[in-house]
This record gives C-alpha cells, sequence and structure tokens, in this order.
C-alpha cells in the first residue's frame, strides 16, 4: 500500500512538473515578444503567440491540409471572441490577424500606418524588386505605369478579340482531348493571355517552360521556408532561378531587336518595350533585374487567379443546374439581340452580363483566391481600442471575411442569386484588395473569366471524373484531381 502510494505520488510529481514545463514552454513567445513591450503588452488584441519557433504555422498548416482549413480561425473566435482582430505568430514573426470589414478596411487603406509585410520567404520568391517590397514612391510610379495598360475601356478593347479567338479555341481543342486536368489548362489558357500582354510573346516552347516553374514556384510561395533539397521551399527557389534565366534572355534579345531598324515599324508596344523605355524624374531607367522582377510578378498574379476561377466558375455551374440555365438564358438573350453583322462579344455586351457577373462575384467570394495578404506597421497603431506594435506584421484574412455567417448566410452555398438586387457593404467584398495595393488585373480576370463563361455556356458542358475529389487549400483551393474532366461539345454527341 505504502509503495504504491509513492508511485502514484511520484507519478503525480512528473505529471506537475511536466504540465509546468509545457505551460512555460507555451509561454515562451509571450516573454520573448510581449514583455518586452511595456505597459503596451496589456492592450495588444485577444490570441497567443502558440509554440516557441513555430509559432501558431502548425495549427494553420494542419488545419489547411484538413478539409475544414476555417477551423484554424474558427478557434480563435471560439476562444477569445469575434473581435475581429487577434494576435498569433505566424510565418516567424508576431503578427495580427484581422477578420472583420471595419479593421480589414483600415489595414489596408492606411498607408501612413501600414506597409507590405511579405515574409521573406515569399519575397524571395517573388522578387526584391517586385512591388511587395519595392519603396511607397517606386511602387507608385511603377504601379502607374503598368497599371493602365491592364484596365479601364480602351485597353480591355484591345485585349477582347484576343482573349476571345483564344478561349473558343481552347474550348474547341479541349473537347477533343478526352480526358484532361481542366485546371491545368485552363491556367494555360490565362497564361498565354497576359504573357501577350506582357511580352506580346506566343513561343510555346517558352510559355511551356515558364508555366511549367510557375507551377513549382508556387507550391513554395505558402509552405515552411526550409531550403534544405527536398524541401517544397527548396525546389520552388531553383523554379525562381530558372524563371529569372528564362526572363533574362526575353529581356536581352528585346534591348537587341530594339537597337536594330525593326524597333522604329514596330507599332505594337507591350509592357516589356514599356518597362524598358520608362525613365524617373532623374532620367533614371529600370535595370534588368527590376524589369525581371516586375514581369515576373505581374506574369505570376497575372494567370494563377484567373485560372482558378474560371476552372471554379465553370465548375459550381455545371454542378448547379438552376444557376447554370439562368445563366445560359442571358447569354443567349445578348446573342440574340445582336446585329447579324457583328462576328463575337463586345465589351458592351460584356458590361450588360448582369447575372454572370453575379456568378463570378459568388465564384470569388466562396473560392477567395487569395486568402490573405501581408502588411506590417509602421508604427504603433490603435485598431479598434487594440494595439498593434510598431514592427508587427498584420495579415488581412480575406477568407474569414468572404465565409462570415453574418455577412452572406449559408456561406458555403454557392448562390449567385445572393447578389441580385444586392450591395455589399462597405469592405465586405474584398476578392481584390482595396487602396492604393488593389489589383490592378481586376477588370482584365473578370473580362477573362466572363468571355470564357459566355463560350461555355452557350457550347459545352464539363463532365468531372471525380465530382467529389478531395480538396487542397495551399497555395490555392483546387481539387486534389486538378478537376480531370472531359468538356463535352452539345455539338457533339456525348461521350458513352
Ligand atoms: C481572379 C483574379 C484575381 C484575383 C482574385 C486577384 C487578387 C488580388 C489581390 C487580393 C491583390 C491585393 C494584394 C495586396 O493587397 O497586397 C492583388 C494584387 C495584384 N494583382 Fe491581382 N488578382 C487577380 C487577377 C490579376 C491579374 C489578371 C493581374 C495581371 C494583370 C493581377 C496582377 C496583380 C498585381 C501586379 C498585384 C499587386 C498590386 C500592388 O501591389 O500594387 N491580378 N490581386
Amino acid at each position: 500500500m505504502g509503495m504504491e502510494l509513492l508511485i502514484s505520488w511520484s507519478w503525480m510529481t512528473w505529471g506537475l512538473v511536466g504540465v509546468l514545463m509545457i505551460s512555460c514552454v507555451k509561454k515562451a513567445n509571450g516573454w520573448l515578444y510581449e514583455s518586452k513591450l511595456g505597459a503596451k503588452q496589456y492592450s495588444l488584441p485577444p490570441g497567443d503567440l502558440g509554440w516557441p519557433f513555430i509559432g501558431n504555422m502548425w495549427s494553420f498548416l494542419k488545419a489547411f491540409k484538413s478539409n475544414n482549413p476555417d477551423s484554424f480561425t474558427d478557434t480563435f473566435v471560439t476562444r477569445y471572441g469575434r473581435t475581429g482582430i487577434y494576435k498569433a505568430l505566424m510565418f516567424g514573426r508576431p503578427s495580427v490577424i484581422v477578420t472583420l470589414p471595419e479593421t480589414c478596411k483600415r489595414v489596408l487603406t492606411d498607408d501612413d500606418a501600414f506597409k507590405p509585410g511579405w515574409p521573406v520567404s515569399t519575397t524571395k520568391l517573388i522578387g526584391e524588386k517586385s512591388f511587395i517590397s519595392i519603396s511607397f514612391e517606386e511602387h507608385k510610379r511603377l504601379r502607374r505605369l503598368t497599371a493602365a495598360p491592364v484596365n479601364g475601356y480602351e485597353a480591355l478593347s484591345l485585349y477582347l478579340n484576343y482573349i476571345e479567338e483564344n478561349v473558343i479555341s481552347a474550348l474547341d481543342k479541349w473537347s477533343k482531348m478526352g480526358q484532361f486536368e481542366f485546371l491545368t489548362y485552363t491556367r494555360k489558357l490565362t497564361f498565354r493571355i497576359i504573357m501577350y500582354i506582357f511580352l506580346s510573346s506566343e513561343s510555346e516552347d517558352v510559355m511551356e517552360a515558364l508555366e511549367k516553374e510557375y507551377t513549382t514556384l508556387n507550391y513554395g510561395v505558402r509552405a515552411m521556408a526550409i531550403n534544405i533539397p527536398g524541401f517544397v521551399y527548396h525546389k520552388a527557389l531553383k523554379a525562381r532561378k530558372k524563371l529569372v534565366g528564362i526572363l533574362q534572355s526575353i529581356v536581352d534579345e528585346r534591348r537587341n531587336q530594339n537597337k536594330g531598324p525593326c524597333s522604329l515599324t514596330k507599332n505594337n508596344k507591350d509592357m516589356l518595350d514599356a518597362l524598358l523605355s520608362v525613365e524617373d524624374e532623374k532620367g533614371r531607367k529600370l535595370e534588368d533585374d527590376e524589369i525581371i522582377d516586375v514581369l515576373l510578378m505581374y506574369l505570376n498574379a497575372g494567370h494563377e487567379s484567373s485560372g482558378h476561377i474560371i476552372m471554379w466558375a465553370t465548375v459550381f455551374l455545371q454542378a448547379h443546374p438552376q444557376y447554370l440555365h439562368k445563366a445560359k438564358a442571358e447569354q443567349e438573350r445578348i446573342v440574340k439581340k445582336r446585329p447579324a453583322t457583328q462576328k463575337g462579344l463586345t465589351l458592351k455586351e460584356v458590361r450588360e452580363m448582369e447575372y454572370l457577373s453575379n456568378v463570378i462575384d459568388e465564384t470569388l467570394r466562396i473560392v477567395t483566391f487569395s486568402l490573405t495578404v501581408f502588411r506590417e506597421a509602421k508604427k504603433d497603431v490603435n485598431l479598434n481600442g487594440y494595439i498593434i506594435p510598431k514592427g508587427w506584421r498584420v495579415l488581412v484574412w480575406f477568407r474569414t471575411l468572404h465565409l462570415d455567417p453574418e455577412i452572406y448566410p449559408n456561406p458555403r452555398e454557392f448562390n449567385p442569386s445572393r447578389w441580385e438586387d444586392y450591395t455589399p457593404k462597405a469592405c465586405t467584398f474584398l476578392p481584390f484588395g482595396a487602396g492604393s495595393r488593389l489589383c490592378p488585373g481586376n477588370d482584365l480576370a473578370r473580362l477573362e473569366i466572363a468571355i470564357f463563361l459566355h463560350y461555355f455556356l452557350l457550347g459545352y458542358e464539363l463532365e468531372r471524373a471525380n465530382p467529389n475529389s478531395e480538396l487542397m487549400y495551399l497555395p490555392h483551393t483546387r481539387p486534389k484531381d486538378n478537376c480531370l474532366a472531359k468538356l463535352i461539345s452539345k455539338s457533339q454527341s456525348p461521350s458513352p
């Protein structure tokens, strides 16, 4: 009996020591990052900085590799309430996650208080001279130069025919291919379009090579930054190196071309020409590494996102016949009232596609291609009564905003009709961000998606091989099988 007591006492002691040690380890990040803030630490948002070194990354990755990624932010809401602002340690730095409209808006629009704050690992992949890491002034200048040619009525009219021709021929080709990875091909299509706008290039070999490297690069963007052979991040860094090499040879070739006699006769100047010729107020031109990082960023941002959204919108429509019929009827109406002499779509018609626009909004909301964007506090900032200390990172968590049941009833249900006669309240719908970093390609993306859906609805059906394929959420939400499917032309008989 005495012996048993002794054993159970020593177990209890060890148990207690264990609990004590765990709670000390759990508090380590608090001591490391919060104690030094003095009295300000008591005004930090609720939350916890997780485990030493990894912080909250383990819970983040665990949730995003499960079938319930939102369990990550749900845990904060359950533990700390619906404050819409939580502290955490993400990607190696003390951070604040914001999830409600007002808090997101403030972070995105207050340039005096916040600047880009992407993890170093992301900057190394996207480029130290890309928009995510250059100075405020340089960003403003390069943004002015590069955003105008991809936005607005005039620019879009310029690309409409090119997009249309490519959509028509892609759909035709895919419908003769049997089973194929639909997502892989929508990404190829949008890549071709962005390549045309930026580089006027259509060389299949160059495009194939670039596209392949971008796929590898993007897997590294949200992965743990472990630069050891075999790890995703290491492969992504290698892919960046190859991308830079290919883009450098394109820049070299263009510089040579522009020196030659052909430059005088060339009238279709693309974005590369604009970047090569731009000068700042002191007459300084951009260096090759600056041009390459801007190109690398645009070519990436300009195809991954629209490729994914085209795939999802098609999949959602095909899975919901009631919305598909409504969207199709609208397209038929548009074609019917067209003058007989008109060939193909006009920008005016695209602007009349009200229901299709709802379909696109609903897809952008449910999928939320950009799960989060990163900022850094330039000074101590007071947000809703909480302090965000200078140097802390802020993550604007769009995904939670777009799936908030208080803003969107039944948020996981695909229902484009929810947008009928509905104007979203300020900052409740931010698929393209907001403020000075609002996506410059938003009009172009919408145009590409609308043109694709127009031709799909009028002539095709998608038959998925695995309609219940599991989803992957990182780096972006997609079916694990890349949406293996057959595209059936309605003028052909369906496959057996
Ligand atoms: C459905 C398609 C798209 C989605 C959902 C999307 C989403 C976004 C979001 C949320 C941002 C804001 C990033 C931030 O606040 O830090 C952004 C920025 C950006 N997007 Fe898009 N985008 C799309 C298409 C495009 C296209 C087609 C282009 C190319 C023309 C493009 C080029 C860019 C660039 C260059 C930035 C950085 C802007 C800056 O920092 O000033 N995007 N995009």
